[in-house]
């Protein structure tokens, strides 16, 4: 990494005069004192590298993190670990990991205008009903969802409803807080073998949380930290519940994943392969077959991670998932089919996409230790051009005049400011299945 991006990603980091750095440094001492020295030893390659980079004393080191934005300066943030396999007429490259076989990497891929609209469409359009969120479990959620009640309370604070909890009288075992982390859930990989037993395995609704209190919408958008899209995605079972029928995936979200997809030269990522462990769908099929069916819209504030994790819940084992930044940068860590292997740390910035593909990379262990403070791209400030609310979110490679500061952006701005928003699109099926018929039909 060069000296100018390892100042911009390490403005991140608390400065050592600061309050901030000062306190996670007398939090580390009083943590640390009663620890075994040798508390590590025993860390698989993926858990001691979650450790660094989550670290907030001492703050990580990140001279080793992949980072493509200056790859495409010519300054080496690949350290020769990525290869570019092809370009865009305005010159941005496209980067496979030879250390992760099917990682395909589009840095900047979605441009700032597009950027702004998908926030939007994430907060206002994307979580609220009917789509479920972390939140539905524990509050009566209005119908137009939590970020529009936010809205409107901004505009009429005086005459703010609360959001009433749902947990009664009756003590239930709470599931956490609703913006706690994720559970560890281990989970048998879906396929077509046992989805039928699969789809058998009771799914209930998580029970409500018993520790939350009534509270204003204002107080509730930090707390937002997921929401499902097309097929719905139980979390409890890590398994999706087919009887809830198959949500809406937003054309312009599925245009830009399939503009993504056949970005990609797949001979030069896939070409020398044996095709063992493919099954029926092969890569070369993907410009017809591919077809975005489900999708997580993770909500993070800076503070938060997301835990070394394999997504193994889609019958479609190998087929694209496309995963889209926007908002503050973080370090994400993809390593292999178990923990030991060593992961390699990437920095995806606001705009990058990352398309996880085929039998290793798909069942690769990844997670995101850090979202770096500070790192909102300029162009949050700007707002969208008035026609973006309408407008296509495919790539426009060329960038628009100037947006005029509108005050409808503000508070996406300002939601942003300690935001990251992750827009990850999967294909549970082969393109056409209808779950429900005879299984055979999935071989056909
Ligand atoms: O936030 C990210 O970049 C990754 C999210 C992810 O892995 C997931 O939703 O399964
Ligand atoms: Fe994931």
């Amino acid at each position: 990494m060069s000296p100018s991006t390892v100042t911009s990603v390490l403005a991140s980091v608390p400065d050592p005069s600061s309050s901030a750095f000062k306190k996670a440094k007398r939090q580390y001492i009083r943590t640390t004192k009663n620890r075994n020295q040798d508390a590590g030893a025993n860390w698989t390659p993926f858990r001691a590298a979650e450790k660094k980079f989550k670290a907030r004393f001492p703050p990580p080191d990140l001279t080793d993190v992949l980072d493509l934005a200056a790859e495409e300066r010519g300054e080496g943030g690949g350290g020769g670990r990525a290869i570019s396999i092809g370009s865009f007429s305005d010159g941005k490259n496209i980067y496979t990991v030879p250390a992760v076989p099917g990682l395909v990497l589009l840095p900047s891929f979605v441009s700032p205008d597009a950027q702004r609209t998908l926030v939007q469409w994430a907060l206002r359009d994307h979580a609220r009903h009917p789509n479920e969120t972390n939140l539905d479990a524990h509050y009566d959620l209005p119908p137009e969802g939590i970020w529009n009640a936010h809205l409107a309370s901004l505009s009429h604070p005086k005459d703010v409803p609360l959001i009433k909890t749902k947990a009664s009288a009756v003590r239930v075992v709470s599931q956490g807080e609703p913006s706690g982390p994720r559970q560890l859930i281990s989970n048998d990989a879906a396929g077509t073998d046992n989805l039928y037993s699969l789809q058998a395995i009771p799914k209930p609704p998580p029970e409500p949380s018993t520790t939350v209190s009534d509270c204003s919408p204002s107080e509730l958008v930090p707390k937002l930290r997921w929401a499902n899209i097309g097929w719905s995605y139980h979390w409890g079972t890590k398994q999706y519940d087919f009887s809830k029928g198959k949500g809406h995936i937003d054309s312009r979200l599925r245009d830009l994943c399939r503009s993504a997809v056949s970005s990609v030269p797949w001979d030069k990522v896939f070409g020398g392969d044996t095709l063992e462990g493919w099954g029926d769908d092969d890569w070369k099929t993907w410009n017809e077959t591919y077809e975005p069916d489900a999708g997580i819209v993770n909500f993070y504030q800076t503070k938060d991670t997301l835990m070394a994790h394999v997504d193994r819940s889609e019958v479609c084992a190998t087929s694209p998932l496309v995963s889209i930044s926007l908002g503050n940068a973080a370090i994400f860590l993809i390593g292999g089919l178990t923990r030991e292997v060593e992961p390699v740390p990437i920095l995806l910035r606001s705009g990058d996409v990352v398309i996880m593909s085929g039998p290793s990379c798909r069942r690769a262990y990844h997670g995101v230790p850090r979202i770096l403070e500070n790192t909102l791209p300029e162009h949050f400030g700007q707002s969208p051009r008035p026609a973006d609310d309408e407008a296509d979110a495919s790539v426009s490679q060329t960038e628009s005049a100037t947006a005029v500061a509108a005050p409808a952006w503000e508070p996406y701005r300002t939601y942003m400011r300690n935001a990251r928003i992750n827009i990850n699109v999967r294909q549970v099926f082969p393109k056409g299945f209808v779950p429900g018929c005879q299984p055979q039909s999935l071989r056909q």
